[in-house]
């Protein structure tokens, strides 16, 4: 997908919501259990209640792949789903992927093709071979971990190196490598404070803003510091959303959590104009 159409998206929807599609079969209701595909029909009729109300949508790959080939197919069907019933809904592999070139390159096959995602996490830990072959797909994007939602965040991400944070360098860095434009970055909620000075370093790119809901982010924050004119942001809810209800209303409670979620981004874009 390109950028001018998630833009386009974003505005006519009055919503920058990602919703993480992170199902657990620990988790959903259990009269699920009995059908077929549980993952799957979870995941259809949370896409069907809430798509509405989100642009984009994001698989944790761990999720599926915990199941083996009968998680991998779930996702598979997940992913056509979406591809056919929602051509307009961004979707993001969050799979955090990243090796030498020609492995980087089947990765980026496997998930920007076989599977047809729009964009696929990486991380840069491995540098510019690691990363660029993602970037050569065509209207396909790259999502580099920048500074992540979690406490661990702080052992690497924001130590200094050469007097500069790490996460600091990886934006840097990564805007001189070939076809930049197709990169968008991670930037936790919980890390909001840290957005202003991310900014300076890549003032228009696309964030991908996890950590709201049941990680403690706070959206009002996130957008104080994180939103541009072309908005700029993705903000993800998983747990929050999909979990808000273990019976069988949970589709129209996931919709409500993600209306209300839409309401408030809508307040955000509204101060925009
Ligand atoms: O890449 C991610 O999406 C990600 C990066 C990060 O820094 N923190 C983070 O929580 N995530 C993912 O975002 C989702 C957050 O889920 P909830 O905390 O349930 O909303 C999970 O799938 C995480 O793997």
């Amino acid at each position: 997908m390109k950028i001018d159409h998630l833009v386009s998206q974003i505005h006519k929807k009055k919503s920058f919501l990602c919703i993480g599609l992170d199902t657990d079969l620990d988790k959903i209701p259990k009269h699920l259990l009995t059908e077929k595909d549980p993952i799957f029909s979870f995941n259809k009729e949370i896409i069907d209640a809430t798509n509405q109300f989100c642009v984009a949508y994001k698989p944790n790959i761990a999720f599926y792949e915990a199941y083996g080939l009968k998680g991998w197919k779930s996702l598979e069907k997940t992913m056509d789903y979406l591809n056919s019933e929602h051509p307009n809904i961004f979707t993001i592999a969050d799979a955090k992927r990243g090796d030498i070139g020609n492995t980087s390159t089947r990765y980026a096959k496997a998930f920007f093709e076989t599977l047809n995602f729009d964009s696929i996490t990486v991380a840069p830990y491995m540098g510019k071979d690691s990363i660029e072959p993602f970037l050569s797909f065509e209207d396909k994007h790259t999502i580099l971990l920048a500074l992540t939602s979690n406490e661990g965040a702080y052992d690497f991400q924001t130590k200094r190196i050469d007097g500069q944070e790490l996460y600091k360098e990886v934006l840097e860095e990564s805007k001189s490598y070939k076809n930049a434009e197709r990169l968008m970055y991670v930037v936790g909620a919980t890390k909001a404070v840290y957005l202003q000075d991310i900014r300076r370093i890549v003032p228009e790119s696309f964030l991908l803003v996890p950590g709201v809901g049941a990680q403690g982010g706070n959206l009002q924050e996130v957008c104080k510091y994180g939103i541009t004119k072309n908005i700029g942001l993705l903000v993800n809810s998983s747990r929050g959303i999909l979990y808000a209800s273990n019976n069988m209303d949970f589709a129209e409670a996931a919709a409500e959590k993600a209306k209300n979620i839409q309401r408030e981004m809508e307040i955000e874009l509204n101060k925009l104009e």
